[in-house]
């Protein structure tokens, strides 16, 4: 039945006109179907026959074939519409609707009819229809939404894909449904997706359309059963599961080589294979040898597989020297597998050439074999004779010369060069073309196996997709996910390895550890409310403009003597508890520079504080709110230990690093910046640069410790965290009594 029908179901918009306000529901149409809809469903409970009939006819008129127009309930309407000569392609219809045998009689074989399901039942009563009676099934609700309020109970997408599962008809996830849905209902087995407000009530609706599509597109391959029948018969990935060979070498710590080929082939879709070609001995660190088995074995291990085994794709990795070159080569020239991409493992990363003069010769002639190869800059450079190249201008370049010289498409990537961003780009001289991706370089120390893993999700995404440009942007996009929740994993002490299935963990409910700059980024929000409330204290106000009394500043500085003193302690109990070398001195050298601040203050500003107790001008005693915020941070140290104390302190840095910087720099108004300001040379050490470095790394080491801890530390951190930013408000508001605390519990 389905390929019959030329419609690609993959987004419908169902059209809601309180939703599409004055813009109009044919203007958010056109919108719409510029951005990627491909089914456009009028559906219009208060309009009348008349005023349904015109709508069709202006929706047909703005769409103009580039999508499908269907009608819902209204079957009536649609032949109705028919008769007028208006162009609209079928309807939709529910349980309590038209019948759909009507529907088919009345429109006929090529017309589209949709019926909703949502229950097993309702499958089991299309399941007795004529075969082609039904194109597409509407299965929902996936979530609760308040665009249809008498609608079924919510599935989930467990639901969705439990029903999808059940009938041969093609199911359309609708109900609540947003574009960030799409892969996990792709993979659920959903033949696409109908959504009313996520585009109706979208401020753009052509931008909102195209999110769809494009995650639509970048999850292609990843359907449950090897590709959801779609109403336009487009092909499934050739034969299902792709099943892809890695012939590389192991590595034990399963980080890179043969274990990151089979992790990285698993988590794109395919079937993975390996046949080994040498043994390492190396964990994260580095590699502490090398042991090449009989290339003879090497040949026994392919020729083995590809008597049994249609191999749809190859990843060539490590291969140690000329024999064992040459023993691949000849094995690709009888087998010819239908993709093979070749990472040219030849420099290692201190920069050392890994294969001998007899090796890389052989290399050379492996080159032409391959669909694709991917070297790093340094490989890239040895291929194309020259010198490393240090700009991404010049990696082009030198891809295009090895393209051209080798006959082969080369993946040029720019991950080694210095920069924010790490560019790849897909260079293919013979057919002159260079296609570009582009993104925001991951600072993570988890890059060790990147190439492996990218180069054998490139070959079963080849495989399985069909092209390579979307292949390499599904694989970018997975390796990306993979790279941000490497660390997550904590394995080894130097590189540690990508988190090959992070995105399949998260999405199948396996709690996936944030990323630091997601502890970052989290924590940063988390305390919006008490860093406005500071903002807004009078205290800071007169502090920012100069104002703030001398007596109250005083105040607050024999305050923050006395509280740089106790802090100057609570950092150096963490660094005691810290758990390696490199936090210790840190914490170490934060206490030492709180102790020389407190000294600073009382030599430099405390007039009236210096000398004896007895004989200063004003008794010193630490206010409650100082009392509390001290109190705080050692419970924390002594109640949660090292994790829990490292966040209490954060605050400290975190809040004055930026306030300073804002004071300083004039982010409250154009005063701070006046050499007349009475605090000018107070507030500029909150600009120094020592500081705002100090303050990065406690991010750094407090996010990475957060992100490896288990959920509850986690949280437990983050009370910390919060609670010592109220106390900092706390602090501030204390030296003007007049000013009032206002934060959210
Ligand atoms: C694609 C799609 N699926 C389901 C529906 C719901 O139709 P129905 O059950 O007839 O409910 P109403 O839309 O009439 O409220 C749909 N419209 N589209
Ligand atoms: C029209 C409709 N039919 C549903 C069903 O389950 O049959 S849910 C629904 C409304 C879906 O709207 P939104 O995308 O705004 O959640
Ligand atoms: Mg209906």
């Amino acid at each position: 039945m389905s390929s019959r029908h030329p419609f690609d179901l993959s987004l419908t918009l169902v059209t809601d006109a309180a939703l599409c306000g004055e813009r109009g529901v044919a203007a958010v149409v056109a919108e719409a179907v510029a951005g990627g809809a491909t089914i456009v469903q009028l559906r219009d409970k208060l309009a009348s026959t008349e005023q349904l009939l015109e709508q069709v006819a202006e929706l047909a008129g703005v769409i103009d074939g580039r999508a499908a127009l269907v009608v819902n309930d209204r079957l009536d309407v649609v032949v109705a519409a028919r008769e007028r000569g208006i162009r609209v392609d079928g309807v939709h219809l529910g349980q309590s609707d038209a019948a759909v045998l009507a529907a088919r009689d009345a429109l006929g074989p090529d017309a589209i009819v949709g019926l909703t399901a949502n229950t097993r039942a309702h499958l089991d009563a299309v399941a007795r229809l004529p075969r082609g009676t039904v194109d597409y099934l509407g299965v929902g609700v996936i979530r609760p939404t308040s665009t249809k309020p008498d609608h079924p109970p919510a599935l989930g997408v467990d639901g969705f894909a439990v029903l999808a599962a059940a009938t041969d008809v093609p199911c359309v996830a609708i109900g609540g449904v947003g574009a960030a849905d799409v892969p996990e209902l792709r993979r659920a087995g959903a033949a696409g997706v109908a959504v009313v407000s996520a585009i109706c009530a979208a401020p753009d609706p052509r931008a909102a359309a195209a999110e769809f599509a494009a995650r639509w597109a970048a999850s292609a391959g990843i359907e449950a059963d090897g590709g959801s029948p779609t109403a336009s018969g487009a092909p499934r990935p050739a034969g299902g599961v792709p099943r892809v060979l890695s012939i590389a070498g192991s590595d034990p710590s399963g980080g890179a080589g043969i274990q990151a080929d089979l992790k990285s082939i698993a988590a794109v879709g395919g079937y993975g294979m390996a046949a080994i070609t040498a043994l390492t001995a190396q964990n994260t660190r580095g590699v502490r040898g090398v042991h090449v088995p009989p290339a003879t074995f090497l040949a026994d291990q392919l020729d083995t597989i590809a008597d049994d085994i249609e191999v749809d794709a190859v990843k060539i990795g490590m291969l140690a020297n000329a024999e064992v070159i040459d023993t691949v080569a000849a094995w690709l020239r009888r087998i010819r597998p239908p993709v093979v991409v070749l990472d040219p493992v030849m420099v290692a990363t201190s920069g050392d050439r890994l294969l001998d003069p007899d090796a890389e010769r052989a290399l050379r002639d492996l080159l032409p074999l391959a669909d694709l190869v991917t070297p790093n800059v340094a490989e890239l450079a040895v291929l194309a004779d020259a010198e490393p190249a240090t700009t991404w201008a010049g990696v082009i370049a030198q891809a295009e010369t090895v393209s051209a010289g080798f006959g082969v498409r080369v993946l040029a990537k720019g991950g080694h060069l210095d920069g924010a961003t790490a560019p790849d780009a897909l260079v293919d001289a013979a057919a002159a073309t260079i296609v570009e991706f582009d993104g925001e370089r991951i600072a993570t120390t988890a890059t060790h196996g990147t190439g492996c893993s990218l180069s054998s999700a490139l070959a079963t995404l080849r495989a399985s997709l069909g092209a390579w440009e979307p292949a390499v942007a599904e694989a970018r996009r997975w390796l990306r996910e993979s790279l941000r929740h490497g660390e997550s994993l904590a394995v080894g002490g130097g590189h540690g390895p990508v988190h090959h299935f992070a995105g399949l963990w998260s999405r199948g409910g396996l709690a996936t550890a944030p990323t630091p700059a997601e502890v970052e980024a989290e924590w940063w929000a988390e305390i919006a409310d008490v860093r406005r409330a500071i903002d807004e204290l009078p205290f800071i106000r007169a502090l920012a403009d100069g104002s703030l009394p001398r007596t109250a500043f005083e105040e607050y500085l024999a305050q923050d003597a006395h509280y740089l003193r106790v802090y100057s302690r609570t950092l150096a109990e963490a660094s005691r508890l810290a758990p390696d070398a490199p936090a210790q001195a840190f914490w170490a050298a934060g206490a030492q520079r709180c102790l020389d601040g407190e000294l600073a203050l009382h030599r430099d500003r405390l007039h009236d504080l210096r000398g004896p107790r007895d004989q200063r001008a004003r008794p010193f005693e630490p206010n409650a709110a100082n009392t509390a915020y001290l109190d705080h941070l050692v419970a924390s140290g002594s109640r949660g230990g090292y994790a829990e104390l490292i966040a209490a302190v954060l605050p400290c840095y975190w809040i004055y690093d930026d306030l300073g910087r804002r004071l300083v720099t004039g982010g409250f108004g154009p005063e701070a910046l006046s050499p007349e300001h009475p605090y000018a040379d107070w507030l500029a050490m909150y600009g120094e640069p020592a500081f705002e470095l100090a303050t990065r790394q406690a991010i750094d080491t407090v996010a990475a410790v957060a992100s490896r801890a288990t959920p509850a530390v986690r949280a437990r951190m983050l009370r910390a965290f919060r609670r010592s930013a109220e106390h900092e408000l706390a602090f501030f508001a204390a030296p003007w009594p007049a000013d009032r605390i206002e934060v959210d519990a």
